[in-house]
């Protein structure tokens, strides 16, 4: 039987965990965000700045080589690991224990990256986010579907969701589609749109913050980067995708009257996070 919950404030703090007062960096969550190609080490730049400011102790990302110098730019405070190759990754491996992973902003479809990618799936058992170009692959092969680790969180704009799900011919095919996604392979999917619908199951959360200033470059990129932030704090998937649509989208309202609708990039969601947990109490 399907159920339908608001995302709302009453939701949300079922959930939120303000910060311990004894805690340190080593305990807040290690998240690894893998992505960028040339021309597309952005998206990572504003995952991995984004995962930082919702939280998270440590951040690192994975980059081809010519991302480099620009996450370390960008963003001083995250870790950077490199690819060998310079425009894209074709060898994913990293020698630590992140608490989650995020992938696929901006990765590309370049053949290396997929067999990486699909080795990656094999082997992986780190809590997981599949973003972008990540769910634009597993849309191409469609057998990886299996690999999936239980409770994955999927991130597809509408896109993205019909490349993964196939084409619908109305809002209720659209959910019966993906609901039954979801149950077959054990995942949660963040239905991005006005408004996101986080599905797990036969579940749908409606999310009631956020505005058409989302309408922007980066901005799911940086949703990505909150979701994988709050997964690797220990918040249950679930709980991660529910809070994490909620704060991006709160970040948006809170900004409309500095901004406008034109204005306002993916950038102010990151700036204004602080202001969206403020508001939790
Ligand atoms: N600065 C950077 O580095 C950035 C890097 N980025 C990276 O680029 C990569 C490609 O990602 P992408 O989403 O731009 O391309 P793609 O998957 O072909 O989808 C585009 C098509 O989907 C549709 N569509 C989208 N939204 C929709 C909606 N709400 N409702 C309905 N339809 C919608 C729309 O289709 P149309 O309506 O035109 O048929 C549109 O043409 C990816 O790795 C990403 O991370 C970007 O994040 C940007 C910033
Ligand atoms: N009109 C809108 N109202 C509310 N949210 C929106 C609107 N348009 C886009 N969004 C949100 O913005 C984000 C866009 O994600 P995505 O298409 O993946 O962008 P990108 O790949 O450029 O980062 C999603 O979270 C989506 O729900
Ligand atoms: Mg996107």
């Amino acid at each position: 039987m399907i159920t339908s919950i608001s995302i709302d404030k009453n939701e949300i703090l079922k959930y939120y965990k303000p910060m311990a007062v004894d805690t340190h960096k080593g305990i807040q969550g290690h998240a690894l965000i893998i992505g960028g190609s040339y021309g597309k080490i952005g998206a990572v730049c504003l995952s991995s700045k984004a995962a930082l400011k919702t939280g998270c102790g440590l951040v690192t990302a994975f980059v081809p080589k010519c991302g480099y110098e620009i996450v370390q730019t960008f963003i001083p405070e995250v870790m950077v690991l490199t690819d060998v190759k310079k425009k894209y990754i074709s060898n994913i491996s990293f020698e630590f224990q992140p608490n989650a992973i995020g992938i696929g902003p901006g990765i590309g479809q370049h053949e290396a990256t997929q067999k990486t990618f699909l080795k990656f799936l094999k082997t992986n058992t780190i809590p997981l986010v599949i973003d972008a170009d990540g769910l634009n692959i597993l849309s191409q092969n469609k057998s990886w579907f299996l690999l999936f680790p239980s409770r994955t969180i999927l991130t597809p704009h509408p896109k993205e969701l019909e490349r993964l799900i196939g084409e619908w011919t109305s809002e209720e095919e659209k959910f019966e589609k993906t609901i039954s996604f979801s149950l077959q392979y054990n995942v949660i999917i963040v239905m991005k749109g006005a408004p996101t619908h986080v599905i797990d199951g036969e579940t749908i959360y409606k999310n009631r913050t956020g505005n058409p200033a989302l309408a922007t470059a980066g901005s799911g990129d940086v949703l990505k980067g909150i979701i994988t932030s709050l997964l690797a704090q220990g918040y249950e998937p679930l709980q991660a995708a529910i809070l994490g649509v909620y704060l991006h989208g709160l970040t948006a309202d809170i900004a409309l009257p500095k901004t406008g609708f034109q204005s306002f990039i993916a950038s102010d969601v990151i700036d204004n996070l602080g202001a969206a947990f403020l508001s939790l109490g």
